[in-house]
């Protein structure tokens, strides 16, 4: 549903958006990852049509959003970061203007509206004027003139931002339900949204697109998954260690716990190596010798050992 191809973006010298290449289709929610200032809300201004870009190619539910801007932008709906909103109208009048600049008049407005209202959870405020509203009532406000035309494409700039953390929950659950009919790209910084309600994450760093997988993909690149967690009785901590170190699918035993009849301690896989499962390749270790186990637990990666492991902040820069 929407293609973009070696997108670029220049600014007199700087150079936001560096080569940008991904695809969503139906049923995905993508989550586009980065640090301040990465390029995230320019590829997704591009995305929507908002600018050009300085090269590349942008296909929106099938039509070329370069060529045929009108078309494209008919099947998307958009979540700008920072939206604007009239701050005189009520939220019906705001939501009832927003449907009908998407040629919705009439029953069709009217159930347009009703919809919004609630799904956004909008209902007591319909008819409170904006500019009354509390941040999270207009946040929502906003995502909700974004979904108006029930469109089957959604970009949606940090969704999250200065909601409270219920409203951010939330947010994150319909992000999530519409997901299941919808392609859906939004930004973010904070890494639990992507675990929450993403199919898919792009980690972006300084204009280009440095990490593409599924959330369990990325986390298996930090540098901690799949390590083991050991805590054994009735045996020494140098057999142990002796014993795991025989083993190519280890690189190393940190030993938090040291003791003549005890071990406790963490075992790192050896990353050179393809390791079907650490976890069970000590358990069989464990039982062939007889010890007796306290702790054996297998470590998730951490999404955010990942992204700080592969982006570099603009301070840094
Ligand atoms: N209109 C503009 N003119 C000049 N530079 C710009 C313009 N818009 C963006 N930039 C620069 O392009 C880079 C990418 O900005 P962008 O807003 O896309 O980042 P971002 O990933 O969305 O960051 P944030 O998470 O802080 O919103 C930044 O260095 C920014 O200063």
């Amino acid at each position: 549903m929407i293609k973009v191809n070696n997108l670029k973006k220049t600014f007199g010298t700087k150079v936001a958006v560096d080569g940008v290449t991904f695809s969503v289709e139906k049923g995905e929610v993508l989550g586009f990852l980065g640090p301040n200032g990465a390029g995230k809300s320019t590829t997704m201004r591009m995305v929507t049509g908002y600018f050009p870009p300085t090269e590349g190619e942008i296909s929106v539910g099938g039509v070329d959003m370069l060529t045929n801007p009108e078309r494209a932008r008919r099947s998307l709906g958009y979540l700008p970061e920072n939206a604007p909103l009239y701050p005189d109208m009520s939220v019906l009048g705001f939501l009832g203007f927003c449907a009908e600049l998407r040629g919705l008049y009439g029953d069709a407005r009217k159930k347009a509206i009703d919809r919004v209202l609630e799904t956004c959870f909008l209902e007591p405020v319909r008819h409170q004027s904006v500019d009354t509203l509390s941040k999270g009532y207009r946040h929502r406000t906003c995502f909700a003139q974004s979904i108006i035309h029930d469109p089957e494409i959604l970009i949606l700039d940090e969704p999250t931002d200065g909601l409270d953390p219920n409203q951010k929950h939330e947010i994150r659950n319909l992000i999530k339900r519409m997901g299941q009919n919808k392609a859906i790209v939004f930004s973010t910084h904070i890494l639990e949204e992507v675990e929450a309600a993403c199919t898919r994450a792009i980690i972006i760093d300084r204009g280009k697109v440095v990490a593409d997988g599924t959330p369990d993909e990325l986390k298996e690149r930090a540098p901690g998954a799949n390590a083991v967690r050991l805590a054994l009785r009735g045996v020494a901590t140098s057999v142990v260690v002796a014993e795991l170190e025989k083993l190519v699918s280890v690189d190393k035993v940190e030993v938090t716990e040291r003791g003549e009849n005890s071990f406790a301690g963490r075992v790192v896989p050896n990353r050179k190596v393809k390791v079907a499962d650490l976890a069970r390749e000590i358990g069989d270790l464990v039982a062939s010798k007889a010890w007796k186990v306290e702790e054996l637990h297998r470590e998730e990666g951490r999404l955010d050992e990942v992204f700080r492991g592969i982006t570099r902040s603009d301070v840094a820069a």
